[in-house]
């Protein structure tokens, strides 16, 4: 197949998946929505006023005077009916709805099952309360017309009842009790005034509220509930209760004691590396995978063998919780690992789940190991609890030797287990890991060097170790590349430069089965953490403070546990996405979410409790995040040494000082700064700040710089100098700053690229310092140059999203409705000159959107079937995120309603005879959708049914 660099076209030559994917309009929750929202708000405000002006004049009664309401979906009496009655009988009508509090009442018929989770606490009345109110001239009670009914849906983790103090009943009564009045009671829920409701507490409470984000009066809002809040950060047992309970918690601190045993185990005997070159010289080099078959799975049902012989998957069993692990049975229904209850359910019905069984995946994995462990190897490398590589190379000769020794690990670990564990066979990692693939369930693989590019050439991209779906999605839409195969026809130069260098690279070599990644007998452990990342929900910032109090003592339980104390503490929070919602899918998981990092360093190892502490507050205020959108937060100690007992790690007779001033103005200062009042940043950051754990520590050689030291008073200077010089050091030995352990999470080429670009900057550095002179004070143009130098930091933080800018919109349409004086007023505004508006309108219309490139109904319609036939277990649901999208993006800029209900109305017709559960469910996410781009856009909801 001769591949050409196509770049695909689309018609109307504005929209592709891409910009599908990245603008921000994830499907449009009530509360997400930016300027471009904003700005149309006032617009049709101003529309309105002047629309409602009329119906005002002609009010029938003041009826719902004082109360705000909106409209959600499709709703009988319709749309506008109900909107006129809520104004000519005094209301305020509502059309966007931007804090769930800043409207009294929503009026719906239905909200579906997450929206209805998401309003549970608020005034979610059916359309029939306002014809009754209207009818009889009077506020009736609401809540005999709830269109949500209060009781919680989901099962919660167990938590002790440790929330007596906030009486939900009191504080629903209250709630209740004011409501049948009618009053608009934005309210001082009761819950969070633990004292007596005195009249201060609650105008504190309501100055607090008044200050609070929107996320976080949305937790404020969530957690009034107190089976949520038991669940979540708020609950001073939940630590314990979340690391019994968490399987990914559970999964690190198994691998991380499994690696320091078998460092232990290995370290006496000489440790071998095997480089992963088909060939290396001319020896042949022989890897093996080594995995369980659905570890949890076949654990959990290891001694139940009617249980083996159905769909079985494990995990905690709540509705959306995911699945850790599922037999091979419940694959056959298209059931995976990771996937939601709810979605495997609906699969496949008779799915029975499981719960965890942590002490016996620890135990069969200890079993597992010393089978390994007993095995001849040179190399024996801890991938994970169930999965681990080992190099044979010098105690084989061929792959049907090893294949004996994989068969003799197999027989062992089943008779010791009763589980069955797969094994791949290459001359690399890589091979290794496509023949594990290959193997499973209950067998080995070998792929022989000769066979490594057939082999490949039939597997999806997708399968390559480091492809993920926007890198599959790139080769796709720049070469038309779906297989290897495919791949193994760009050249190399082209991969480069649409990659880059390295990562170019490492798709060239894996397409062909080269791997030159190491192998090496494991490290002494090189950090302990503690990291949580569900049931994260703040309000206020003493709410992170407390939290983070609680996790240190953890960090420090574990760090005492391995007898170490640290050099540096990072501490990582995940913060909400922009535009993520509120609530996330997983049930108080973390959701989409941007990671911060910063850590501090410490001359002397430490593990005081105050000093940490301290450090730890400063490094959470430095981030500036908004609490409400914190949704992860994790310690780790880094740079860790053996807690040597006699040697002083804190001065006790030393009086505590204040939190530690950073006395090196190092990177922080920078990352601070673009911090403050800057909510965009989108990927990890690393910096250091540096904090001498004794009154007059001096900072380490390895972090001082001459562009900081320059800036340093004299005294000071003087002082690092000596201490410099006593340690055999110069200014100019400029460390490397890139911290490994960043490193070491990133990829292997994107690594590459990294240290390659920061030893072009380092040389850069020692080139403008080779013109200081080292006893002299630095020139302060030339330290200018330096820290400009310094900005490298910055690469290893990905682009920032550049914020969107506000470009006034004017919609000529919308604005010839206006009354003349309002028009006038929105022009001038808006600075835009009526004619050139015209004019923009006139070269600009609605665009015509496209999906998959196609824009026609009938095209649609064959693709959607197409789409139906291919998938009769349930669309992907990343397919269906990409078809609401789309349909929300007709509504909202195409403005073609017709089409989308013509779309869905296909939808519900293909899917009317089987029925199938996942379709359905799909259907409902984008009608959900669909009206609510309605909802915004001012339209009334379409009628679908
Ligand atoms: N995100 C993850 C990854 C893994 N696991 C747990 C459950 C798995 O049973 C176990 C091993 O992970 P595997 O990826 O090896 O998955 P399985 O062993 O279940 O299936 P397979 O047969 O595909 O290896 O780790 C988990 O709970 N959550
Ligand atoms: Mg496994
Ligand atoms: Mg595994």
């Amino acid at each position: 197949m001769a591949l050409q660099r196509k770049k695909r076209e689309h018609p109307s030559g504005n929209a592709d998946f891409n910009e599908i994917e990245d603008e921000a309009y994830e499907s449009v929750g009530f509360h997400d929505y930016g300027d471009y929202f904003e700005r149309k708000k006032r617009k049709l405000q101003n529309q309105n006023a002047a629309l409602y002006k009329d119906m005002e004049d002609s009010s029938k009664s003041n009826l719902f005077e004082g109360l705000s309401m909106a409209i959600n979906g499709y709703t009988n009496p319709s749309y506008s009916e109900l909107r006129t009655m809520i104004i000519q009988n005094g209301g305020t009508f509502v059309q966007y709805v931007d804090r769930k509090t800043s409207i009294s009442f929503l009026i719906c018929s239905f909200l579906t099952p997450s929206k209805a989770i998401q309003w549970k606490h608020h005034k979610v009345v059916t359309p029939q309360w306002i014809v009754d109110c209207v009818r009889q001239q009077k506020l009736l009670p609401w809540m005999n017309y709830r269109a949500v009914q209060p009781a919680a849906s989901q099962s919660l983790l167990a938590f002790p009842d440790a929330f007596k103090k906030y009486d939900p009943q009191v504080s629903e009564q209250l709630h209740e009790s004011s409501e049948v009045e009618g009053q608009p009671q934005d309210a001082l829920p009761s819950y969070h005034l633990e004292q007596t409701e005195t009249k201060e507490n609650k105008d504190e409470l309501s100055n607090r509220l008044d200050s609070l984000s929107r996320s976080a009066l949305h937790n404020y809002h969530l957690l009034k509930n107190p089976n949520i809040r038991k669940s979540t950060t708020q609950n001073p047992e939940f630590l314990q209760k979340f690391f019994d309970s968490s399987r990914l918690h559970h999964l690190s601190t198994w691998k991380a004691t499994l690696k320091e045993e078998i460092q232990i185990m290995t370290a006496s005997s000489s440790s071998l590396t095997s480089t992963g070159n088909i060939k290396s010289g001319n020896k042949q080099h022989y890897i093996m995978h080594v995995d369980f078959d659905c570890f949890f799975a076949s654990v959990s049902t290891r001694n139940a063998r009617e249980l083996q012989l159905k769909p079985v998957a494990v995990a905690h069993g709540i509705r959306n919780s995911e699945i850790a692990s599922c037999n091979y049975e419940a694959r056959k229904y298209g059931i995976k690992n990771g996937m939601f209850v709810s979605t495997a359910k609906s699969l496949c019905p008779s799915l029975v789940l499981v719960d965890y069984d942590f002490d016996a995946y620890e135990s069969v994995s200890r079993e597992f190991y010393s089978v390994l462990a007993d095995t001849p190897n040179d190399c024996l490398k801890v991938i994970s609890i169930d999965e681990a590589l080992l190099d044979l190379t010098t105690h084989v000769d061929s792959f049907e030797e090893c294949t004996k020794v994989a068969e003799s690990i197999r027989t062992r670990v089943r008779t010791k287990t009763n589980c069955d564990v797969s094994v791949g066979i290459g001359s690399n990692v890589l091979l290794a890991r496509l023949a594990l693939r290959k193997a499973k369930p209950h067998n080995i693989f070998y792929i022989k060097d000769e066979d490594a590019c057939e082999f490949l050439q039939c597997l999806s991209v997708q399968d390559l170790p480091g492809v993920g779906p926007s890198q599959s999605f790139k080769l796709f839409d720049l070469y038309g590349v779906k297989t290897v195969g495919d791949l193994q026809q760009i050249n190399k130069h082209g991969l480069q430069e649409t990659f880059g260098v390295n990562y170019g690279l490492h798709l060239y070599n894996i397409a062909r089965g080269v791997d030159t990644s190491h192998i090496s007998n494991e490290t002494p452990r090189r950090s302990v953490s503690v990291d949580v990342n569900w049931g994260v929900r703040f309000i206020f910032l003493e709410d992170a403070m407390d939290f983070l109090k609680r996790l240190l003592k953890e960090l420090l339980i574990r760090m005492s546990k391995c007898d170490v104390v640290l050099h540096q503490l990072q501490l990582r929070v995940l913060k909400r996405a922009e535009n993520a919602p509120f609530d996330p899918a997983k049930y108080l998981g973390a959701g989409e979410v941007t990671t911060l990092t910063k850590s501090a360093m410490f001359t002397s190892a430490t593990k005081s409790f105050d000093i940490l502490f301290r450090q730890v507050i400063n490094l959470y205020t430095s981030l500036n995040v908004d609490p409400g959108d914190v949704r992860g937060i994790g310690l780790q100690a880094l740079k860790i040494v053996k807690d040597d007992k006699n040697e002083r790690v804190f001065n006790f007779n030393a009086p505590l000082k204040t939190p530690h001033k950073q006395i090196l103005p190092g990177p922080l200062n920078e990352q601070q700064g673009q911090n403050q009042g800057n909510e965009n940043i989108e990927a990890s950051s690393t910096c250091t700040t540096f904090i001498p754990s004794t009154p007059y520590d001096l900072p380490s050689a390895s972090q001082v710089s001459p562009s900081v030291l320059a800036q340093l008073p004299q005294s000071m200077q003087g002082n690092i100098r000596r201490q410099l010089e006593l340690q055999n050091k110069r200014v100019d030995e400029i460390p490397s700053q890139l911290d490994p352990l960043f490193l070491k999470e990133l990829p292997t080429p994107i690594r590459n690229e990294v240290k390659e670009d920061h030893e072009i900057t380092i040389n850069r550095r020692l080139k403008l310092k080779s013109h200081v002179q080292p006893n002299d004070n630095i020139p302060t143009e030339t330290a200018k140059k330096i820290q400009q130098q310094d900005a490298f930091e910055k690469m290893l933080r990905p682009n920032k999203k550049v914020k969107k800018q506000y470009i006034p919109q004017v919609d000529l349409q919308v604005l010839e409705e206006l009354p003349k004086e309002i028009q006038e007023t929105v022009l001038e505004e808006t600075k835009v000159n009526r004619y050139d508006l015209a004019r923009e309108v006139k070269m600009i219309p609605n665009p015509v959107i496209t999906f998959q490139q196609k824009q026609s109904i009938n095209e649609l319609r064959e693709l959607l079937a197409r789409w139906y036939e291919k998938t009769p277990r349930g669309p992907n649901s990343r397919d269906v995120d990409y078809f609401s999208k789309y349909l929300g993006r007709v509504i909202r800029e195409e403005r073609n309603l017709l089409k989308v209900q013509a779309l869905i109305r296909w939808l519900q017709q293909l899917n009317r005879k089987d029925k199938i559960g996942a379709w359905q469910m799909a259907i409902e996410k984008t009608v959900e959708v669909v009206q609510e781009a309605c909802f915004i856009r001012q339209t009334p909801p379409l009628v679908l049914l």
